[in-house]
């Protein structure tokens, strides 16, 4: 995997989600300067996938404030899935995409806490 198939990446992707009927007015909402979206998601996978380090943020906190609810996480998870296995070669889309589910797991615990009216009493 290189920069180049991370930059593809993150177009092909962005370019899905902004047109996506579910998470698109999110994205449209936040971001008005795509080309530097681009760049520091471009640096977040490249922290993730290649071990560089120009990306120095944490990927949780902007999320914070958005009303995201799990079905925007199940959109952009099955955004990503689809534009990964169509952009990587196979054994790097399955590494990218198991990260992006567990990220989209922990991203869920943080923001919305376990509902315990909706669990089987203890017995
Ligand atoms: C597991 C899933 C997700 C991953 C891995 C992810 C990753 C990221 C990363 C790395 C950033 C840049 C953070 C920074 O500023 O340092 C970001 C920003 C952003 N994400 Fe996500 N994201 C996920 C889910 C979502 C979902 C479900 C939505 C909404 C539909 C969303 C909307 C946004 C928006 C609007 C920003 C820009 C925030 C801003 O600059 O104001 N993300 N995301």
């Amino acid at each position: 995997m290189s920069e180049d198939d991370l930059d593809r990446l993150v177009r092909v992707f962005y370019g899905k989600a902004r047109e996506d009927a579910v998470i698109g007015p999110i994205f449209n909402s936040h971001v008005s300067d795509w080309e530097h979206h681009f760049a520091l998601v471009r640096d977040f996978w490249s922290r993730a996938m290649l071990g560089t380090s120009r990306y120095k943020g944490a990927p949780f906190a902007p999320h914070l404030g958005m009303n995201l609810r799990p079905e925007h996480f199940d959109r952009w998870v099955a955004l990503f899935r689809d534009t990964a296995q169509a952009v990587l070669k196979p054994v790097a889309a399955r590494a990218a995409i198991r990260r992006v589910e567990h990220m989209s797991a922990a991203f869920q615990a943080g923001l919305f806490p376990l509902d315990f009216s909706k669990q089987d009493p203890a017995s």
